[in-house]
């Protein structure tokens, strides 16, 4: 079977070794491998070079502006399977765009990465296969708030939103521009019975001066909520730059 892939550089796929930057693994020396497609459009999306092609008209997204060819790179299981076990570290993170678009080929993958700790970044509208649900370790699903501007009917889908609350291996991560994003967190987390202690805010931004202001508020509304905050390492230490 075939992934594909986005990429740092046209022809060049997007397989990197950094340190998690986000939720409950930051920190963690991690081989991260980024595949093409989404199923949402948010309007902050830092990726949209995943997702945004010319051609491609689904009726809530209104802005095109990346070329497929030169984003997109379709490979076999094996060579990429190949590409991860050549880096170091032994954990390895699943991002897109939506991996679980790809959540077959994604089966294949990981069963050829037998010692390595998978962890699947996730919008939670998609449910995993079964053939590669037994092989993830952890999963950070990061359900879309109104301020993402897809429609809520696309983005919180109910079925899921049960399932990956009763999911001890899923880690919800709700992305916060305002405040008020918060009161939309919270009444998620009191629907559908989402333990606290699985929660993370994390600021919405891709440069520091903006994450560390909204940080200043977000700090104390965590703490009023018993949610934890995530960071954006990564932001820190390397910019807002492709394959970091
Ligand atoms: C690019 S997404 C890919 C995985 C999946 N599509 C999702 O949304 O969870 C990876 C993570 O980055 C977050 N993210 C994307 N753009 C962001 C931004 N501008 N500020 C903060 N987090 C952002 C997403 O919410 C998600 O947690
Ligand atoms: N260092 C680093 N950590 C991350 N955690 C989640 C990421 C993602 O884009 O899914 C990400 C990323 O792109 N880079
Ligand atoms: S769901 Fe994830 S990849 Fe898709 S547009 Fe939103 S942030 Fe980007
Ligand atoms: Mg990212």
């Amino acid at each position: 079977m075939k992934l594909v892939l986005a990429t740092q550089a046209p022809g060049e796929a997007e397989i990197f070794a950094s340190l998690q930057g986000e939720g409950q693994s930051m920190g963690q020396p991690s081989t991260f491998v980024r595949l093409s497609r989404c199923n949402l459009a948010c309007q902050w999306c830092d990726t949209a070079y995943t997702w945004r092609f010319a051609g491609d008209n689904r009726p809530h997204r209104d802005t095109v502006d990346f070329d497929r060819k030169a984003n997109q790179l379709t490979l076999e299981v094996a060579d990429v399977a190949e590409r991860i076990a050549a880096l170091a570290p032994r954990r390895l993170v699943i991002t897109g765009g939506e991996p679980l678009l790809q959540a077959s080929a994604l089966a294949e993958l990981v069963g050829l990465l037998p010692d390595h700790r998978v962890e699947i970044e996730t919008n939670g509208t998609v449910a995993p296969t079964a053939r590669l649900d037994i092989h993830v370790d952890q999963y950070n699903v990061s359900p879309k708030l109104a301020h993402s501007g897809n429609p809520a009917d696309l983005a919180l889908v109910p079925e899921r939103l049960h399932h990956w609350a009763g999911e001890p291996r899923a880690f919800f991560k709700f992305v916060i521009a305002t405040p008020h994003d918060v009161d939309e967190a919270v009444a998620l987390v009191r629907t559908y019975h989402i333990p606290p202690a699985r929660v993370f805010l994390m600021p919405e931004g891709i440069d520091s001066a903006t994450l560390r202001e909204r940080e200043r508020w977000l700090a104390a509304l965590c703490l009023q909520h018993g949610f934890r905050i995530s960071d954006r390492l990564h932001i820190h230490l390397y910019g807002d730059t492709r394959g970091t």
